[in-house]
């Protein structure tokens, strides 16, 4: 089982890694076009731009919106040009969180529950705008960042971006830049994937601890660097979560684009970890909710943690992290 969840995960690795940093489309041979470059940001009124290569004349435009992040667009007139916020969500409650398994990689979907979980963590966040959503390979992430987003104020549409093959990419391409503005791209990375828990996966988490000890369960789901029987520790987990963060998202929030990220405990855990520096001991007793969204403000190269936006009708009044029972991390 370890071998073949390793090779799933190589294989996803490579399509990923080699779409990383999208910024290019291919224009149709027949049209003779003269494509520039926009760079410009456009605030207010509604108006966005992804920074867009757009071909002039009266042809078909072909637009990628997963761009480099020098191809600045942002959405919120009131947004200070070096501010950017980050929100976090923990999928809603699975299948097998219902069942108390082990779930790791395992790619099972939303309980009901989990569906209106995700649904008022997206009333919380529908003030806020959001430029780009990274999920994680799995359903229950993806099912989440959607269910989400039909609540938003701006009333944009989610759209996945598939560039598991040249030909995906092309098939999927859009050529409206009307429409293109009417979207958000969704990129899925299976490097924000669930921590891998090796033979634990599918296993009830009472009756382990009642055959292995429950001190023995403890340590394989909180230390740091204990690895649960061939699979991954937190810190395992942090080196591809953490990593994809910086090198993908972060460049993005450096940009000024709003980022909304899905995934899973241990995945964010290890990001929340580096984004609070919490210690090796302090991030033992993170616990992350399902379905509780985290807002950050990336602000001249810090991230600011700012809790979680308390729903739709109050606008951007926050909670202090602190008063959510949710996450009991250390306040530092
Ligand atoms: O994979 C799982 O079982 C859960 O998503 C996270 O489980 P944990 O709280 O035991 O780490």
């Amino acid at each position: 089982m370890g071998t073949l969840q390793s090779n799933r995960l190589l294989n996803n690795a490579s399509a990923h890694h080699e779409f990383g940093n999208v910024s290019v489309k291919f224009v149709p041979k027949c049209f003779k076009l003269n494509i520039e470059l926009s760079r410009n940001r456009s605030y207010g009124s509604g108006k966005k731009n992804f920074g867009l290569i757009q071909a002039s004349a009266s042809q078909t435009s072909v637009i990628d919106p997963v761009l480099s992040p020098s191809n600045n667009g942002t959405s919120d007139s009131r947004k200070k040009s070096n501010e950017a916020a980050l929100i976090l969500i923990r999928h809603g409650e699975s299948l097998w969180n219902e069942k108390n398994l082990f779930t790791g990689c395992v790619d099972v979907p939303l309980t009901k529950k989990g569906v209106e979980e995700a649904i008022e963590a997206g009333k919380r966040i529908s003030n806020i705008p959001v430029d780009m959503i990274y999920t994680s390979a799995l359903i229950r992430a993806q099912m989440t960042a959607m269910l989400a987003m039909t609540q938003h104020r701006r009333r944009k549409v989610p759209i996945i971006m598939h560039n598991e093959s040249e030909q995906a990419r092309a098939w999927s391409q859009i050529f409206s830049e009307d429409t293109m503005k009417q979207s958000i791209p969704v990129i899925t990375a299976w490097q924000l994937n669930e921590r891998m828990y090796g033979e634990l996966q599918g296993l009830n988490k009472q009756e382990t601890a009642d055959r292995y000890g429950k001190e023995q369960v403890h340590v394989w789901r909180r230390s740091y660097d204990i690895p649960p029987p061939n699979g991954e520790s937190l810190e395992m987990c942090a080196q591809r979560a953490v990593a994809y963060f910086k090198d993908h998202i972060e460049p993005q929030l450096q940009s000024g684009k709003n980022v909304m990220i899905a995934a899973h405990g241990n995945s964010l855990r290890s990001i929340i970890m580096y984004l609070d520096k919490l210690t090796s001991q302090e991030v033992i007793s993170l616990e992350l909710s399902t379905g509780i969204p985290m807002l950050y403000i990336f602000k001249e190269g810090k991230f600011i943690r700012r809790g979680s936006p308390v729903g739709s009708n109050r606008g951007w009044s926050l909670c202090l992290y602190k008063e959510f029972s949710s996450i009991q991390a250390k306040v530092r």
